[in-house]
């Protein structure tokens, strides 16, 4: 019997940071969890020589599981500091490591999220749209002009620095950010649907991506759709706005507004173009409908991403390593289901099937090495509208094709959602959600 082919260890070294640092304790005292990512866990902390506030985003190391996953990090506290400056960015104020976590520490924004703040208040104008869509697109100016791509603006990204009504809007994840050169194009595909630019999909692309914004999109419309300017609310949209938003979601890269472009744009820059009436209630209740689902589907995607325990990802990355006798980089489903049976895996075909068609994107029929990690590994970074279905039967404990409250609930504890903002989820939920369509 042959032997398998030995795997060479594929662990990185251990640290993240060039140099060892302070003990994060030493310095702080750590408060109450304040949010959950895919990467990391953010907490309420305090200096405690200055007894100043601040939040802390720890990364668990367990969940760093190549080279790529360790600079990923790095990079992203690089940028933070590299953006600090502007006013409109979450100001970190160190970064820690200790053998288990690393630590951003950073400005608290206790002023909560884009969307959750929008449907509080209840009421929406295009003036204060217009004053929003003006601090965001400041931070991808300042971002384009010192060389960086953020590649995930989304509102989930923003967050309000105080409860205040005059509150500042800070951009606080450089998670996907990376940096480029003028005139370098890319090819990963990065972000998330909803607001994925046609040339992303298209694997090659420049900073333009950052200033495409969509919230209606799946790829589909976004590679093929027509802007529709007909239905409700658009009619009752000032033609300044939908002249911007045209401009905005220029399917040609090179035509498209650059961000500076949208800065000078008349909807953004004169006061008494963009109408201070209320939107029609139609907008809020969509904003609504939207944040809610945008809830679910986070909480869908750890599922998926924890069902794979770590040991399994880890696992799979060998097995591909070993599968690949012949060192093509190229990997059939046959040969993946085989290869997972002989380690004992207990993963059913469907799930196989749900990993080969994740990583699978130019569907080819077989998958690349690096293809099928960066879809396993990433599972986080991609997220797919299968994705929610599989989850579906995560929650559906009883296997009754309905989510009841209860188990809803129950996973909600599970993974750290409060009470009210389940109560939230469930009334905005469109009922399709809940109740598979077949
Ligand atoms: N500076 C901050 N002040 C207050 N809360 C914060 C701050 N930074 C992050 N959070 C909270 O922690 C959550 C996770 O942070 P962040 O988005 O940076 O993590 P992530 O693991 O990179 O997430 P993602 O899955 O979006 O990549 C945020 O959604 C937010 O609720
Ligand atoms: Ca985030
Ligand atoms: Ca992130
Ligand atoms: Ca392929």
């Amino acid at each position: 019997m042959k032997r398998p082919t030995q795997i060479s260890s594929l662990k990185p070294s251990n640290a993240v940071l060039p140099h060892p640092t302070p003990r994060l304790r030493d310095h702080f005292l750590m408060g109450k969890k304040l949010g959950q990512g895919q990467f990391g866990t953010t907490y309420f902390c305090r200096e405690k020589s200055t007894g100043i506030d601040y939040a802390c985003k720890s990364i668990s190391k367990r969940k760093l599981l190549c080279k790529e996953d360790y600079d990923d990090v790095w990079r992203e506290i690089q940028i933070m500091h590299h953006l600090s400056e502007h006013q409109c960015v979450v100001r970190i104020k160190g970064a820690y490591e200790d053998n288990i976590f690393v630590h951003l520490v950073m400005e608290l924004c206790a002023g909560g999220e884009l969307f959750d703040r929008i449907v509080q208040k209840g009421h929406y104008s295009e003036r204060e749209a217009a004053k929003l869509m003006k601090t965001i697109v400041g931070v991808v100016e300042a971002c384009h002009s010192l060389g960086v791509m953020h590649r995930d603006l989304k509102p989930e990204n923003f967050l309000f620095d105080t409860p205040a009504e005059d509150a500042q809007l800070k951009a606080i994840d450089f998670g996907l950010s990376i940096f480029y050169k003028p005139g370098q194009y890319l090819s990963d595909v990065v972000g998330s649907p909803y607001y994925v630019a046609p040339e992303v999909l298209h694997k090659h692309y420049g900073p333009e991506i950052d200033v495409w914004k969509s919230d209606s999109g799946i790829f589909r419309q976004i590679l093929r759709g027509k802007l529709d300017f007909e239905s409700e609310p658009w009619p009752g949209i000032s033609e300044s706005a939908k002249d911007l938003i045209k401009k905005m979601l220029d399917r040609r890269p090179q035509q498209r507004i650059t961000a500076h472009g949208v800065l000078c744009h008349p909807w953004i820059v004169d006061d008494r173009v963009a109408p201070d009436k209320p939107l029609d209630s139609a907008v809020l209740s969509r904003l609504k409908h939207f944040s809610a689902m945008n809830k679910l589907k986070k909480m869908a995607l750890r599922v998926i991403a924890e069902r794979l325990s770590e040991d399994e990802i880890g696992g799979l990355k060998q097995l591909f390593k070993m599968l690949d006798t012949d060192n093509s980089g190229t990997i059939t489903f046959e040969e993946l289901k085989q290869g997972l049976r002989k380690v004992g895996s207990n993963l059913m075909e469907s799930e196989i099937k749900e990993l080969m068609d994740a990583a699978d994107t130019d569907s080819s029929g077989t998958i690349e090495y690096g293809e099928f990690l960066a879809a396993t590994l990433h599972l986080n970074k991609i997220e797919r509208e299968e994705n929610l279905l599989a989850a579906f039967t995560f929650f559906d404990k009883d296997g009754s094709g309905y989510i009841t409250m209860d188990e809803l609930q129950q996973a909600c504890k599970d993974f750290g959602l409060r009470d009210t903002q389940l109560d939230e989820m469930i009334k905005e939920m469109p009922l399709a959600l809940i109740i598979p369509s077949d």
